[in-house]
């Protein structure tokens, strides 16, 4: 039996200037599976991640952010990579990447060595002395996402990870970060259905301010179903969306 913690939120309600974008949703993920949450831009799912990760007020003092248990997170549980990569300028690649544990004054040679590896397989070892503004869009996103992985925080939320990368090197990232995240519990937002289809474990889709579940019939993981059956998801999420189906 897996110790990673699951995910529990009760009662998140959100609006801003008086305008509700949703309000008493709750839901519970399993330890160590990913979930995908789709919508239609605007729709709050940003919001809605910035509101578990305790960077954004909650409308009621009711919002509960545990886990699955109902317990207590530990402290530094959730690690959060936003939209926008948010890598400091001043600090070269391996910096950026260590920047928690150097705030925690925790950073030793065994944090460097995993710097490293993690660099080595993100293919931006020959990149830790450069600067962020030395850069490409793809190449930040993925230093991002090294600076998310070194976190030790069980439960991970990513806004739209992969949205920068071209399509080989987010197929690359795909592959890796289900490896490289497999013990821990993610909650992910993404635009892309096949995403969604390829990563998850559970699938949610946010609209008018409700959280729909889509449950495959037999409860696989989607990308377990036959190409059939995905198509047909895919058809389904499309449509809920209000997208034309492909
Ligand atoms: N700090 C804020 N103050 C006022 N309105 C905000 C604030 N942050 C977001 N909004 C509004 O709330 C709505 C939801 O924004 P949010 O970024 O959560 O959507 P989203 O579903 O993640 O969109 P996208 O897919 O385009 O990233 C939008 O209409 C946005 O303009």
């Amino acid at each position: 039996m897996t110790s990673v913690p699951g995910l529990q939120v009760a009662n998140a309600t959100l609006s801003y200037q008086q305008r509700p974008l949703f309000k008493d949703l709750s839901f519970t993920f399993a330890p160590a599976t990913w979930t995908c949450l789709l919508g239609r831009s605007g729709c709050g799912k940003s919001s809605l991640l910035r509101l578990i990760a305790g960077l954004e007020a909650p409308d009621r003092p009711t919002l509960m952010v545990t886990d699955h248990r109902g317990n207590p997170l530990p402290p530094q549980g959730i690690a959060w990579m936003a939209q926008q990569d948010a890598l400091l300028p001043w600090l070269n690649v391996m910096d950026n990447i260590t920047i928690g544990a150097r705030l925690r004054n925790t950073l030793d040679d065994t944090h460097r060595d995993q710097a490293h590896a993690l660099l080595e397989r993100l293919q931006l070892a020959d990149r830790a002395k450069s600067r962020p503004n030395q850069l490409s869009g793809g190449q930040r996103q993925r230093v991002a996402l090294a600076r998310t992985l070194m976190q030790p925080a069980p439960i991970v939320l990513m806004d739209e990870p992969f949205s920068a990368v071209d399509a080989i090197t987010r197929s690359e990232l795909h592959a890796l970060s289900i490896e490289l995240l497999a013990e821990r519990t993610v909650l992910m937002v993404t635009h892309d259905p096949r995403e969604a289809l390829r990563l998850s474990d559970d699938i949610y889709i946010l609209a008018s301010g409700q959280l729909e579940h889509l449950s495959t019939r037999k409860g696989q993981r989607p990308a377990e179903l036959s190409l059939e059956e995905r198509d047909a998801l895919e058809r389904h999420i499309m449509s809920q969306l209000g997208g034309i189906a492909p």
